[in-house]
């Protein structure tokens, strides 16, 4: 596949020949360095955008034949963009995951009720549920974000930068609980991330991209692979492949 932008004249690739497959439970990442194209590729995943070439399939069902509400239904997507809507409250923001489930009133199902409990539970929002959006931080907020993904109940979860307002603890605890939830509910979780270390030790897959290429695989065959040594310049850092870490080159 390829990916990129195109206007009225013109097209922009980002990206050529990307291809990859992932699985039922399984969790995977997107790295690379700024600008590479994650963004891109996970917006096109997801369909907000399209690709300039190529086919993405999902169940052997090619992604241009579902429907907006099967979409809705089996992908769920969370993005950096800011929000519109921060004048609801937390549980108001995260029942709209149930939106693709709902009658036309848009009334919740004692099933959907459940399953936003379940997703503030999960993300650990209990406490803050009844608050404003507009009056959460950063870091918050983007865990209301995934809670809201996570009761959209969609068989595959994208989450662009999913980790990037959060606090060391609370990457690691986000992190965590994605692996966890792709592990025991069997969904798929790709996301984009800068958190290459925490990556390798906790997803089952990482897709780096380079500027004209990119590497697919499970964490300990891309370090067996030197492909987190081609990441950046050499000259600032360097890739420990003995703690899966990167040193800075003093
Ligand atoms: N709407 C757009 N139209 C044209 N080009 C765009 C558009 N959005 C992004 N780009 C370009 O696409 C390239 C990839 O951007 P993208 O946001 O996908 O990178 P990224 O890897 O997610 O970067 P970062 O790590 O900085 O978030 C960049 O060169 C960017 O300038």
């Amino acid at each position: 596949m390829n990916i990129g932008y195109r206007s009225k004249n013109d097209r922009t690739i980002i990206a050529t020949d990307l291809n990859f497959q992932l699985y039922q439970g399984e969790l995977a990442a997107i790295v690379g360095v700024n600008g590479i194209g994650k963004s891109t590729l996970l917006r096109t995943l997801g369909s907000v955008q399209s690709k300039l070439s190529g086919s993405i399939h999902i169940d052997g069902k090619d992604l241009k034949n579902y429907t907006p509400i099967d979409l809705a239904s089996t992908i769920s997507l969370v993005l950096t963009e800011p929000l519109a809507s921060k004048n609801l409250t937390v549980l108001e923001l995260i029942a709209l995951g149930r939106q693709p489930y709902t009658n036309w009133i848009g009334r919740l199902s004692t099933t959907d009720k459940n399953k936003v409990q379940e997703a503030i539970a999960m993300v650990d929002l209990e406490g803050l549920k009844n608050k404003k959006c507009y009056e959460l931080s950063d870091g918050q907020l983007q865990r209301v974000m995934i809670a809201r993904a996570l009761a959209q109940d969609t068989s595959i979860i994208l989450l662009d930068e999913p980790t990037s307002h959060l606090d060391l603890h609370h990457k690691v605890q986000i992190l965590k609980l994605l692996k966890q939830i792709a592990h025991e509910t069997h969904k798929t979780i790709l996301f984009t991330s800068h958190e290459i270390e925490m990556a390798i030790q906790l997803c089952d897959k990482i897709l780096i991209m380079y500027p004209e290429s990119h590497e697919f695989g499970e964490p300990c065959e891309l370090i067996r692979k030197q492909s987190f040594e081609r990441l950046f310049p050499t000259d600032a850092v360097t890739f420990d492949a003995k703690t899966g870490s990167f040193k800075i080159k003093k």
